[in-house]
């Protein structure tokens, strides 16, 4: 997406050809600012304090967290250790797993001198994929968009969705945002309602800004006033996206979600979920009993950063002293309130035959 008339990705090539430069997301929206990461260690380090964030962009760079490590020393230990560090970082984003196993498949059996050269193509291939099927993910929840507007002419199409999925959580274009990117760009009078998304607040600091630059009208919302807007007509369809989908269509992103589904379901508002096929994990059927939850650092709902008025930027405590605090990073909503899954393939029922309908190649009988 453009910054300033500038195109970015979240995750690419620095220009020095070798190293990988991310946006540090813990610095939005109060300043953009790019880390340069030099070896594998700097990756992981990434991933796991949250500097990329979202499943797919987690994927894509570990990806690249796999290629520096190959840079420094291309032998099969090394590869099997970067590996296992990279994996370590996250465990509920499927893409993780997924890029993973793919850069191994990609790698084991090159020469120690492809190596390096082969991890940075195979990283680069699998993130041109992600960007290209995050398009089409746009292009058929377009419809579904489109859809809407023509039952209501002359209005305004009120979307709600919940933490980031945007082009801040892929390579490009998002998942959940892209069909509103989409909309938006096709002329279509869409308005998102942006959850703040506690404890992270990664609806209001980072889809806010995102769809703010695009010029997408948006109001930041608690978390909790969905299910007021929805009981009063204010929702036309919610859009999320995830983190892990099982076979069967459960849906496991940010902790919140499963709120949202269940005030869509009793107010009848549809509740779409968007994702590319990286993130769909055939071997688990059952999402609330298999799906491994992360548990984050307590610190994220006891401290809140922000910029004072004079410009600095501070971390206050917001609980009282030696206050407890759980922090379950994501939750799990059953497919039964999901109305659709948007995929680059299509849109499927949140049931196993309608994602085999469109992968059939994982029907295993
Ligand atoms: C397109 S995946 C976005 C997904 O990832 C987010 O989690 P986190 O910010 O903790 O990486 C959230 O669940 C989003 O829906």
């Amino acid at each position: 997406m453009l910054v300033n008339g500038v195109p970015w990705r979240p995750v690419q090539l620095a220009g020095n050809g070798w190293a990988v430069t991310i946006i540090d997301q813990t610095k939005l929206p109060h300043a953009f600012e790019t880390v340069d990461l030099t070896t594998v260690e700097e990756a992981a380090h990434a991933i796991r304090a949250m500097l990329v964030r979202g499943a797919p962009l987690i994927g894509a760079t570990a990806a690249y967290g796999v290629a520096l490590a190959m840079r420094a020393d291309p032998s099969d230990d090394n590869l099997a250790a970067a590996i296992e560090m990279l994996r370590k970082t996250r465990p509920t984003a499927v893409n993780l797993f997924w890029a993973l196993e793919r850069m191994r498949a990609a790698l084991h059996n090159r020469s120690v001198e492809e190596r390096a050269g082969a991890a940075y193509a195979a990283a680069a291939d699998l993130a041109d994929e992600d960007a290209a099927m995050n398009e089409a993910i746009g292009e058929h929840g377009l419809e579904i968009i489109r859809g809407i507007a023509a039952k209501k002419p002359g209005e305004t199409v009120n979307i709600l969705t919940h933490c980031n999925a945007g082009w801040l959580a892929t390579v490009d274009w998002g998942t959940a945002l892209s069909p509103i990117y989409k909309a938006h760009d096709d002329g279509i009078d869409v308005h998102v309602w942006v959850d703040e998304t506690r404890p992270r607040n990664q609806g209001a600091s980072l889809t806010a800004w995102e769809l703010g630059a695009h010029g997408v009208p948006l109001t930041v919302v608690v978390d909790n006033a969905g299910g007021h807007l929805m009981q009063h007509g204010q929702v036309d369809m919610v859009i999320t996206g995830t983190d892990r989908t099982t076979r069967r269509g459960d849906v496991c992103n940010k902790i919140g979600t499963y709120l949202k589904a269940l005030a869509a379901k009793d107010n009848g508002v549809p509740f779409y979920v968007a994702l590319p096929g990286p993130t769909i994990d055939w071997q688990v059927a059952d999402g609330v009993a298999e799906i491994p939850i992360e548990e984050r650092h307590a610190d994220e709902v006891g401290r809140i950063s922000g910029r004072t008025e004079s410009g600095e930027i501070v971390t206050i405590d917001v609980l009282p002293e030696n206050a407890k605090a759980g922090n379950p990073a994501f939750d799990v909503t059953p497919a039964r309130l999901v109305t659709g899954l948007i995929t680059e393939r299509g849109v499927a029922p949140a049931t196993e035959e309608g994602l085999l309908s469109l992968y059939p190649e994982k029907n295993n009988g």
